[in-house]
């Protein structure tokens, strides 16, 4: 039983512009609004439309990564600053990692901001052509501590292996069961190779090496995956 409905579009504009609809609409009836929010390239385009939109709305998002890197707030690679440079002042934008990026404070800034927040009024994912999601990769030594839907850590410290090489560091992620506590939930991927890994991992009876396999199999939340060329 794979829990998913797929929505093509023609291309990333059509995809980015159809995303921030569904996330607006999303959150349309909360005053201030809480999702949690992919790392990586493909979304920002989304992330400046919802911007532009609650600044017109007068709500107050809050918002925090889905996952990140283990790095300094003010590092290339750090997706809180990504998220923070996306939405400048239109949002709260609320760090899952420690302002110096130190991996065990990290974890504890992680579990406090999380503690602090309930269900997500939307959850937006990316995918990697590993299959990973959030930062919840293959072969991390403790990626079923990640994946279990019965996990109560919220967040993870974990190092993906190999280290990506467009990102060699290790992580912070939500758990599975934390990104599922969420009204609507949506994955954002693009392109044909990883159509065919999330294809893959949908007919996959178990989670390796797909870690989204994980995501399409759970009953709790339907998955709604947005892809283009
Ligand atoms: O920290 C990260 O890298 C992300 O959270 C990660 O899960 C990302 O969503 C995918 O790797 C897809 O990234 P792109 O959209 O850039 O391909």
């Amino acid at each position: 039983m794979i829990n998913m409905e797929l929505h093509r579009y023609p291309d990333v504009a059509a995809l980015c512009g159809a995303l921030a609809a569904r996330l607006t609409a999303a959150c349309a009836t909360n005053p201030s609004p809480c999702m949690a929010l992919a790392g990586g390239k493909t979304p920002l385009p989304i992330y400046r439309a919802l911007g532009q939109h609650w600044s017109r709305s007068g709500q107050r998002a809050r918002i925090v990564p889905t996952d990140d890197r283990c790095v300094a707030h003010d590092h290339a690679a750090s997706n809180i600053a990504a998220l923070r440079a996306a939405f400048a002042d239109t949002a709260d934008c609320l760090a899952i990692t420690a302002t110096d990026g130190a991996a065990d404070g990290s974890l504890h800034v992680a579990r406090s901001t999380l503690s602090n927040i309930g269900t997500f009024d939307a959850v937006l994912l990316g995918m990697g052509e590993d299959g990973h999601f959030a930062s919840l990769f293959p072969g991390a030594s403790n990626l079923q501590e990640g994946l279990a839907l019965d996990a109560r850590a919220a967040a993870i410290l974990t190092t993906p292996e190999p280290l990506p090489p467009e990102a060699p560091f290790r992580r912070i992620s939500l758990t599975l069961p934390r990104l599922l506590n969420a009204r609507e939930l949506h994955l954002c991927i693009t392109g044909a190779r990883k159509l065919d890994v999330l294809q893959q991992a949908a007919a996959q009876s178990s989670d390796l090496p797909w870690p989204v396999a994980a995501l399409l199999r759970q009953t709790l939340v339907a998955v709604h995956v947005h892809w283009s060329p």
